[in-house]
């Protein structure tokens, strides 16, 4: 009997041994798979970005197209930059000109490789922020255009949270040159690597994992004791019961991981008064913090959230903690606003105003007090249902902003139709305001547009003391931006508050002295 137990044990023992390993590589090699995928899905967004401007006949020098290109840049996250190149590669001009000097080197065009239906040239661009990818694609007249990808920011979160502090994650050419590298502690040397490695059969690339071998015996260990427990008692059957016991892995496994231990972080940055600098109250922005210390910013995860679902969930979350940490606050200064982004599909989402309802409600706080932004950068598809929720939620008393106005894809009419009460001028326009009189045309034209619809508009991105001189002059009385604070993590932001408040520069205290 004892021996019998022994000899299923041992039998258990290698053969979840061995199970666990398959399932470890297969997964690893799906990992190297989704990093190789969003590497291509990357080139080709390029790719259809320098057609798209190539097609608008925007492949010049002119000032006015450069200036359409670093709006169509600006909007897109993953391209830092579009250069107008020579058939043998040399630069002639780019939308960004400053970030020619963040440039290490350029290369031949001799030394760039092509893609497999030789459409398009890669090639890394090494700068001095760290190494990106350039996409070449030839528009005729001995002239092409070059996309300038950021490339690291999509690997970091690809790494299982087990995994993360021993391994690496690397995306290269085919010829060696490294374009991007998520590692955890970049000091850190693995002492056993081993490496799951994947091609692109399109493009010039090659993905890399590279993880600590001796990581991969505790990593799944959680599915080794049941296996080996089962597997005693249950002898052939082990194999079958293990299965039950795997873990989920993936990007969206994590998501779902972070959820469940409450890992998605309110982080908040004031509104102010450009005039008085009163904060009038603050906007939400969730950050990711992770078991191992890392912050996560929002970009790296909230595209897959809404791709996943998990948006929503995240989303609520994120409220219930933000009306928790702010609620004397909230309470105290009834003026004080505090703003939720929505994507554009959750809001549509059935039973999107009861649940925001019944949070708000259940912390106690008015719902004047709550502003839901939605982001001009989504299309709203159904345009007469979101005036719909829009409508609904002022007649609760919630307010409505949409956000990033300017560089989204709404006319002016469709700003009107929507009914908010507070358009947000989006970063792009505030970063020229101050040197670009075609700026200041556009920003006074949507204060007039706001004035008519009875909006009131806040500027955001605010960095310098130039910019608000700029935006009072347009007409606009509120802002946001790293002149007052980045996002703050709630005790540095209910500091910061105190502070105003020592000052004179609260609500609270500034009623307290108009009453006296
Ligand atoms: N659906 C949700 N989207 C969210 C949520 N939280 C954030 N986001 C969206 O992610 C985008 C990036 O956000 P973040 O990295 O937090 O960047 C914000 C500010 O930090 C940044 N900012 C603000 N002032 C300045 C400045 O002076 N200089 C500078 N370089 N950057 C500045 O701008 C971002 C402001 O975002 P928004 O007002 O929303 O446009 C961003 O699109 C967020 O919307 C979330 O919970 N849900």
């Amino acid at each position: 009997m004892l021996s019998g137990a022994v000899t299923f044990g041992l039998g258990g023992h290698f053969a979840a041994t061995q199970f666990i390993h398959d399932q470890q590589a297969r997964h690893l090699e799906e990992l190297t798979e989704v990093v190789t995928r969003r590497s291509e899905f990357a080139v080709d967004f390029a790719a259809a970005s320098l057609d798209q401007l190539a097609s608008r006949g925007l492949a010049t020098c002119d000032p006015a197209a450069l200036q359409a290109i670093r709006l169509h840049v600006y909007r897109r996250s993953a391209v830092k930059d579009v250069r107008l190149v020579n058939a043998d590669g040399s630069v002639i001009c780019s939308a960004y000109s400053e970030t020619l000097e963040f440039d290490k080197g350029w290369v031949d065009r001799g030394d760039m490789l092509a893609s497999r239906d030789a459409g398009l040239m890669l090639f890394r661009v090494e700068q001095f922020g760290g190494d990106a990818l350039g996409v070449l694609r030839d528009i005729g007249n001995n002239k092409a255009l070059v996309a300038i990808l950021g490339i690291n920011s999509s690997l970091f979160d690809i790494m299982p949270a087990e995994l993360r502090a021993h391994g690496q994650v690397l995306l290269a050419l085919t010829n060696g040159a490294q374009l991007g590298e998520f590692m955890l502690d970049a000091d850190k040397a693995l002492p056993h690597p081993v490496d799951f490695e994947k091609r692109s059969a399109r493009y010039p690339l090659r993905t890399t994992i590279r993880i600590d071998r001796t990581v991969l015996s505790t990593w799944n260990s959680q599915a080794y004791w049941p296996a080996i427990a089962l597997s005693l008692a249950l002898g052939a059957l082990f194999g079958l019961l293990l299965s039950r016991t795997r873990r989920v892995e993936g990007p969206v496994a994590d998501l779902d991981r972070a959820l469940a231990r409450g890992e998605f972080s309110p982080y908040f940055q004031p509104i102010f008064d450009l005039k008085t600098r009163q904060i009038k109250g603050c906007e939400i922005l969730v950050r990711w913090l992770r078991a191992d210390g890392s912050v996560v910013p929002p970009m790296n995860f909230i595209p897959l959230a809404e791709s996943s679902g998990r948006i929503q969930g995240m989303t609520w979350q994120l409220l219930g903690r933000a009306l928790a940490d702010l609620q004397p606050h909230l309470k105290a200064d009834k003026e004080f606003k505090l703003s939720l982004n929505v994507v554009p599909k959750h809001l549509l989402s059935a039973g999107f105003i009861e649940t925001l309802r019944s949070t708000v409600g259940a912390a106690k706080v008015s719902t004047r007090q709550i502003v839901i932004e939605v982001t001009e950068r989504d299309e709203l598809d159904d345009l007469v249902r979101a005036a719909a929720v829009v409508s609904e939620l002022r007649d609760h008393g919630f307010r409505v902003a949409i956000d990033d106005v300017g560089v989204g894809h709404s006319g002016l009419s469709r700003l009107k139709a929507l009914g908010a009460n507070t358009i947000k001028i989006d970063k792009f326009f505030v970063d020229t305001i101050a040197v670009d009189a075609s700026t200041t045309t556009i920003v006074e034209m949507l204060v007039a547009l706001a004035r008519d619809l009875s909006m009131s508009v806040i500027a955001e991105g605010i960095e310098t003391e130039e910019q608000v001189r700029a935006l009072i002059s347009c007409g606009v009385e509120e802002g946001q931006g790293y002149l007052v604070a980045a996002p703050l993590p709630v005790k540095e932001f209910v500091e910061l508050l105190e502070r105003r408040k020592s000052a004179g520069l609260d609500g609270t205290t500034q009623k307290a002295a108009l009453v006296a």
